[in-house]
């Protein structure tokens, strides 16, 4: 059994979408990136290949390649789950941490959690999702921006 972490930020910015685990989340803000900017799945991609010793989402999708140019995060979600199912390794389970001052989420995670199952191939016991402010504190709590953490197991 293998362990990795991920961590990622995003700007929030106006005139972007919110999505957050695959999920459209209404909100006068999105996340500014590359791609779709979802902050979660990057986190999470990172903490899957971490566990593989296998570099980085930013190593694997470049940020200069036009071809992730607004990409669906889902779907470099699941190249993740390929690249390292090609090295022989399976994912057990996966903990992610959405730290967003706002907007609430709470309604949002069971469809966050069938996302990530889905596209991991995994049953949802074995994905947790999980949000928390930082009481208005830093550039999260000043709502300037979202972070996200997680964590893999991998066999
Ligand atoms: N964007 C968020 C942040 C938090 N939650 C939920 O609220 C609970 C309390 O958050 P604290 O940061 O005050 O501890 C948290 O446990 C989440 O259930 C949320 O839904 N969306
Ligand atoms: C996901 C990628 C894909 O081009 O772009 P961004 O959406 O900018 O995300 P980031 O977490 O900054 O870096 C990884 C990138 O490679």
């Amino acid at each position: 059994m293998r362990i990795g972490q991920g961590y990622d930020v995003h700007r929030l910015v106006e005139g972007r979408e919110l999505i957050l685990c695959g999920v459209k989340i209404p909100y006068g803000l999105g996340l500014l990136g590359h791609s779709d900017a979802d902050v979660a799945l990057h986190a999470l991609a990172d903490a899957i290949l971490g566990a593989a010793a296998m570099r980085d989402i930013g190593y694997h999708f470049p940020d200069t390649d036009p071809a992730y140019a607004g990409a669906d995060s889902r779907r470099l979600l699941r190249r993740v789950a390929e690249i390292i199912a090609g090295k022989g390794y399976s994912i057990g389970n996966v903990d992610v941490t959405i730290i967003a001052q706002r907007p609430k989420l709470l309604n949002h995670i069971p469809q966050m959690i069938e996302n990530i199952a889905a596209d991991l191939c995994i049953p949802t016991d074995c994905v947790s999702v999980k949000a928390t402010t930082t009481e208005h504190l830093g550039f999260t709590g000043r709502g300037e921006g979202i972070a996200a953490l997680a964590v893999a197991l991998i066999n």
